[in-house]
């Protein structure tokens, strides 16, 4: 759809590159079609005078300096809605293979373990308690699944939201969610506020037999305070989707953790999910080449008109 109105150029090379090398493509660039690991800071901006439309098929934006786009008065666009099913399910999906050991079992079976050692044993989800922090459209999926599981359902948001009631979940002080959680789900956006929320005193709040499951961003975790939480066994297992550094290096320390899961942010990985995510990116780069009001904006005050 792009390719038939735009003349494209795609970075097509291994790694994220460098303003270097995106040197002569920004200079020109009308529209940037932005993926979550590329900086769109105020050098990348200065770099690219014509800039009038940044899409990007994610939800998540903390890659993007909304307020230096702003300042440009160039519209931001994500990707929301879209892929809340299909993330809500892998997070809830890290839960239970966490849970209930199902990729150890396999693992054992590949080693020609079974039948004759006894099997990894898991945690029931039945009757246990969940916390979320950040109930919003992902957390509210997930807690359809957590309710379906028997599963209590509380979260913590910088506010109370006014139809918890009818999503299912109970809101409390994120002091009383670290301390009574059996699993804590992480869904939060990344900001400044959220950075490193989850550190050494946070983890040492929780159960020792908690599970800890981040789908958000791995920077709302500090990733030390976590291996030590794992190695103490602090807590009981962590899953993530999510890391920081992401990638994480095959050498870091926290993949040798016999007590925990990592899967390579595969959240909205499904064909459905990310042919939905790049036709509503599309259609609103195109809108903002058209000088008219993209569909999902981030920072509405300058959408078009
Ligand atoms: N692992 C993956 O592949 C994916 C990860 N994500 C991440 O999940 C995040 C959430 O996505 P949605 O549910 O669609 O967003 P959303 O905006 O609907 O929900 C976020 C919720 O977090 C709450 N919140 C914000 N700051 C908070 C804080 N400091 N403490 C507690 N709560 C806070 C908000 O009030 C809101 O209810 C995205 O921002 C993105 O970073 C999203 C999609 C896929
Ligand atoms: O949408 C997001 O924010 C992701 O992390 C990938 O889908």
């Amino acid at each position: 759809a792009i390719q038939a109105q735009c003349e494209v150029r795609q970075w097509e090379q291994p790694g994220v590159p460098t303003l270097n090398q995106l040197g002569e493509w920004l200079q020109a660039a009308e529209g940037l079609l932005a993926l979550p690991n590329i900086a769109v800071n105020a050098g990348l901006l200065a770099a690219a005078p014509k800039l009038r439309v940044i899409a990007q098929p994610a939800v998540g934006y903390d890659n993007i300096d909304i307020q230096a786009c702003t300042d440009r008065k160039i519209p931001v666009a994500n990707t929301p809605g879209v892929l809340v099913e299909t993330t809500a399910d892998l997070a809830f999906g890290l839960l239970l293979t966490a849970a209930r050991r199902i990729h150890e079992g396999w693992a054992w079976v590949q080693a020609g373990k079974w039948p004759e050692a006894a099997l990894p044993l898991g945690v029931d989800l039945y009757g246990k308690t969940l916390g979320i922090v950040g109930l919003g459209a992902i957390g509210a999926a997930v807690t359809r699944r957590a309710r379906a599981s028997g599963m209590k359902v509380i979260y913590n948001n910088r506010r109370q939201r006014s139809d918890d009631d009818l999503i299912g979940a109970e809101y409390c002080c994120f002091e009383e969610l670290l301390a009574t959680s059996d699993f804590i789900i992480v869904l939060t956006p990344l900001t400044l506020e959220s950075r490193g929320l989850f550190a050494a005193n946070e983890f040492a709040r929780m159960k020792p037999t908690a599970y800890f499951i981040n789908a958000a961003r791995g920077a709302v975790v500090n990733t030390e305070a976590l291996y030590n939480a794992l190695v103490a066994r602090q807590i009981a297992y962590a899953a993530l989707d999510v890391t920081d550094p992401e990638p994480l290096p095959a050498s870091h320390p926290l993949i040798k953790l016999p007590n925990i899961l990592i899967t390579p942010h595969i959240g909205s990985a499904t064909r459905e999910t990310r042919s939905r995510m790049a036709l509503l990116a599309a259609e609103n780069l195109l809108l903002g080449l058209a000088g008219k009001p993209l569909v999902t904006c981030v920072n509405n005050e300058v959408n078009y008109q």
